[in-house]
């Protein structure tokens, strides 16, 4: 069993940290990169494994510190599995009420039955900068792809996104709902075997 007491991780956005920490409850400790540097190394690979990968060297190399990546997205069915890697950068880094703004538009004369989505989440966990056996686990979450925004909660495209064992959009499920069912606690959950944490 692996134990780490605090863990960097590897993201700038608080969203991410909220949710990832809340699962991972008082057990470990994650410290945002935000803390040691402002600068996002740019996502270059062609995968969310590769991504995640090179977010958590980074990190690690910055701060000295064992690393946890998040790497995720949304593949539209429709669309071939875009915005998919690029969905952070969907309008050109223009934030996520732009990438939202595109994404309906893109759909607006797509009928419901052809409006299925996934939200895919890739964990990368790697001990220091050169670790050669990066812990990887993945989340998939199957949704569709709603035709306005709806709810208040969670971040990016969670209003858009319709969940249908709840039958609301993310944007509405509760915090701790959302942490129970989404692509990322899939994630940590697997993480968490692996750990010996579950
Ligand atoms: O639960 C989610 N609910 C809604 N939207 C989500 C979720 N999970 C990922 N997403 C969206 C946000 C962003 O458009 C992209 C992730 O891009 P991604 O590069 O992994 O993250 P990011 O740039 O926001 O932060 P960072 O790279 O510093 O971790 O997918
Ligand atoms: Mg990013």
């Amino acid at each position: 069993m692996m134990t780490f007491q605090q863990i960097v991780l590897a993201s700038h956005n608080a969203g991410k940290l909220k949710e990832l920490q809340a699962m991972l409850g008082d057990t470990v400790q994650l410290r945002s990169i935000g803390e040691f540097s402002s600068v996002e190394p740019e996502e270059t690979g062609l995968s969310f494994v590769e991504n995640a990968i090179l977010k958590a060297r980074n990190a690690a190399r910055i701060s000295g510190m064992p690393a946890l990546a998040d790497d995720s997205g949304l593949a539209v069915d429709f669309l071939g599995g875009a915005p998919g890697i690029y969905s952070a950068r969907y309008a050109d880094g223009k934030g996520d009420a732009a990438n939202n703004a595109k994404l309906l538009d893109v759909l607006k004369d797509v009928p419901q039955e052809q409006r299925g989505a996934q939200f895919v989440c890739v964990l990368a966990l790697v001990r220091h900068a050169d670790d050669p056996l990066p812990i990887l686990c993945e989340g998939l979450w199957h949704g569709r792809i709603l035709t306005q925004a709806s709810g208040e909660h969670g971040f990016g495209y969670d209003p858009l996104f319709w969940v249908p064992e709840r039958d609301c959009s993310s944007a509405e499920l509760s915090p701790a709902d959302k942490n129970q069912i989404s692509h990322r606690a899939r994630a940590m959950s697997l993480l968490r075997q692996r750990l010996g944490l579950a």
